[in-house]
């Protein structure tokens, strides 16, 4: 019998249930696998912004590690919130010593609301330590800008950052360009073997937007976990946010959660 895909996520939480691990498992059980989820940090947060945040002790992210592949058989796996150099390295530590299959990083560095996910001093580390092993890095445009150390605002400025972050070991970029102006709202892709595309869709006019990095990463990571290529799970990936930032619902009083049900009908 083929056991059901099965995926982890390893983050931060958000007690407002939409980014983070929370964002994850929703997006991963709108897409019909089965998540499991490493906490290295918690946070609490709500649509209005993160108000205390608190990383967990480095063997508790070992001994997660080490009861999911105990027990599970991942296919696919994804990172997020990680915090500080030591979570960074702790993670890394754990992807090399299991195979949770195919890996997205998302480069998680400050939430909307200003707040700060990832230390200054813990990029270079991610750098080294999880490039190398991401089979997909899914950066927004200012987290590019950061690893690169250049502005990106020309295609060419997106192909240069995209070779450049290859050139630091990762082997397929997308740059997410939410954070850029325009009518449209267009990723560029990178692959490892050189093609290269852009993920165009409307922009929706909206501030309900909290978590949408997180959710398209989720959604990559489920897709690959049911065996599709990389080039079918970003449009997959890139469908499903779309309708899932378009198709709003009003929960808090900030930069609200996406619908996670988008494109399902609902009873
Ligand atoms: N207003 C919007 N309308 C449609 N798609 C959007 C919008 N904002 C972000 N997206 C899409 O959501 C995904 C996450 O993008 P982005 O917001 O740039 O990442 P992050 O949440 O990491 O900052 C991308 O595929 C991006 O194109
Ligand atoms: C625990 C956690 N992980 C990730 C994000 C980023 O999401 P966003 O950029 O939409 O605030 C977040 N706010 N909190």
């Amino acid at each position: 019998m083929n056991s059901f895909p099965q995926t982890l996520t390893l983050a931060g939480t958000d007690s407002g249930g939409g980014a983070g691990i929370m964002a994850d498992l929703k997006t991963m059980e709108a897409r019909h696998v089965f998540g499991t989820a490493v906490v290295v940090a918690v946070t609490a947060q709500n649509t209005l912004g993160v108000q205390k945040s608190l990383m967990l002790p480095i063997d508790m992210i070992n001994a997660q590690c080490a009861s999911l592949a105990a027990d599970f058989q991942i296919k696919a796996c994804k990172t997020g919130m990680l915090g500080d150099k030591e979570h960074v390295l702790a993670v890394a530590n754990n992807l090399r010593q299991y195979d949770f299959g195919p890996l997205t990083v998302d480069p998680v560095m400050v939430a909307k609301g200003g707040a700060i996910l990832l230390e200054e001093d813990a990029i270079k580390t991610m750098i080294t330590e999880l490039f190398p092993l991401a089979t997909i890095l899914t950066p927004n445009l200012l987290e590019a800008e950061k690893i690169v150390g250049q502005t990106i605002d020309t295609p060419s400025d997106f192909k240069r950052a995209a070779q450049m972050m290859q050139q630091m070991g990762a082997k397929n970029i997308v740059i997410k360009g939410g954070h850029k102006v325009g009518e449209k709202v267009q990723d560029y892709v990178l692959l490892a073997n050189g093609h290269e595309q852009w993920l165009s869709a409307p922009r929706i006019d909206t501030k309900r937007t909290h978590g949408t990095g997180d959710t398209l990463s989720a959604c990559i990571t489920a897709e690959l976990a049911k065996g599709h290529s990389i080039i079918q799970a970003l449009q997959i990936a890139k469908n499903y946010i779309s309708q899932a930032i378009a198709q709003t619902i009003q929960v808090g009083h900030g930069h609200g959660p996406l619908n996670h049900w988008a494109g399902q009908e609902l009873s």
